[in-house]
């Protein structure tokens, strides 16, 4: 079954070209000059029920706007989208009731109500029955732990606490799909695994239709099956992230911790080691050597107490994508 259907999708936004001061900002408005930037250009894609998308791109590729598309916020300029089979411009009540949002830079909850309290209204909106409210509150005290921080001002949550509390939030209606915007930003390590593994769960387990935007491969890596890369609002890769890997050449990377510091020797077929005291980082590329013949090596070097995989900076990503881009066009249409 199709969850999300997007067809032909394009924003444009009328843009006034300002002159200095009040007075010219003003001026302009009267005056009509303006220009359009089409932040969503063309796109299509379908969602089927229990994918997880990692939606990924530069800044201002259009992630933004196209997912305000999808839950309804903004109208397009031109194309189609549907959501469990509706507009979620015609009917935003029913696609907001199978839909739950998070936006890792800012909250829905109530700064300064206790969590409690801000649960409580959204159990309101949502016109839950106080059994299924209590099996939300028990639910998520078991796979996020907001228990423990339920009676706290949201304003005094730690980010990662506020993070998770934003999560049980959006899943209070117990929603289908979930459009998650940058949900591990800014959390430590232990806080994006957590987060990291409770999507998962929720992913595999309860096949929840997962859209995801993020910066940060290793989000990818964890949880997407596949990506869908937008640049100047228009999709360039929709595919796997191994399929992303090897069309660009996109190197692994393994950090390896050692219990001393390690005894390098020359490494063949790698294209990258960074030392540093008892921490090696090696860049690779699984088509030259593959993990398990990487770590034999790595292993002559010391005693490795801790091994990481990770992922490449989605910059690196673009930056490479783009030299194989040749045309990177530009985002503004002329007026009409
Ligand atoms: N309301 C608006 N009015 C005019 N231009 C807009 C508006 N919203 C977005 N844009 C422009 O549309 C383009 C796409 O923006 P969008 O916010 O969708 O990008 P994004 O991929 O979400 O970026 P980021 O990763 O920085 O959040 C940008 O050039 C942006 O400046």
């Amino acid at each position: 079954m199709s969850m999300i259907e997007v067809q032909d999708l394009t924003k444009e936004f009328k843009v006034y070209r300002t002159k200095p001061g009040a007075l010219g900002s003003l001026l302009s408005l009267f005056s009509g000059e303006h220009r359009r930037i089409r932040a969503v250009d063309g796109i299509s894609f379908s969602v089927k029920k229990g994918e997880c998308i990692g939606f990924i791109g530069p800044n201002g590729a259009g992630k933004s706007t196209t997912i305000k598309m999808l839950s309804g916020i903004l109208h397009p300029s031109r194309g189609r989208v549907s959501v469990m089979g509706a507009s979620p411009q015609h009917r935003r009540k029913y696609v907001a009731q199978n839909l739950g949002i998070v936006f890792g830079q800012r909250t829905q909850l109530w700064w300064d109500l206790p969590l409690r309290d801000s649960y409580e209204i959204l159990r309101k909106m949502y016109r839950l029955e106080e059994k299924a409210y209590h099996r939300f509150l028990h639910r998520y005290h078991d796979l996020l732990s907001i228990g423990d921080f339920l009676e706290t001002p949201v304003r005094k949550l730690s980010l990662g606490q506020r993070m998770r509390a934003d999560l049980a939030a959006a899943l209070i209606h117990d929603p289908p799909i979930l459009f998650l915007d940058e949900p591990t930003i800014g959390l430590d390590v232990m806080a994006k695994e957590s987060i990291r593994s409770f999507l998962r769960e929720i992913n595999r387990e309860e096949k929840k239709t997962i859209l995801l935007t993020t910066h940060d491969m290793d989000d990818i890596e964890r949880l997407a099956a596949r990506v869908v890369m937008i640049n100047h609002g228009r999709i360039i890769l929709d595919g796997c992230l191994e399929t992303l890997r090897e069309r660009i050449g996109l190197p692994s990377m393994i950090e390896v911790h050692y219990r001393e510091v390690p005894r390098l020797a020359r490494l063949d077929r790698v294209e990258r080691v960074k030392a540093e005291g008892k921490n090696v980082t090696v860049h690779y590329d699984r088509n030259r050597i593959s993990p398990p013949a990487l770590l034999a090596e790595l292993n002559r070097w010391g005693e490795p107490v801790d091994i990481r995989t990770k992922e490449p900076e989605i910059e690196e990503v673009i930056r490479r994508l783009y030299g194989e881009q040749a045309d990177p066009r530009s985002k503004t249409a002329p007026a009409r």
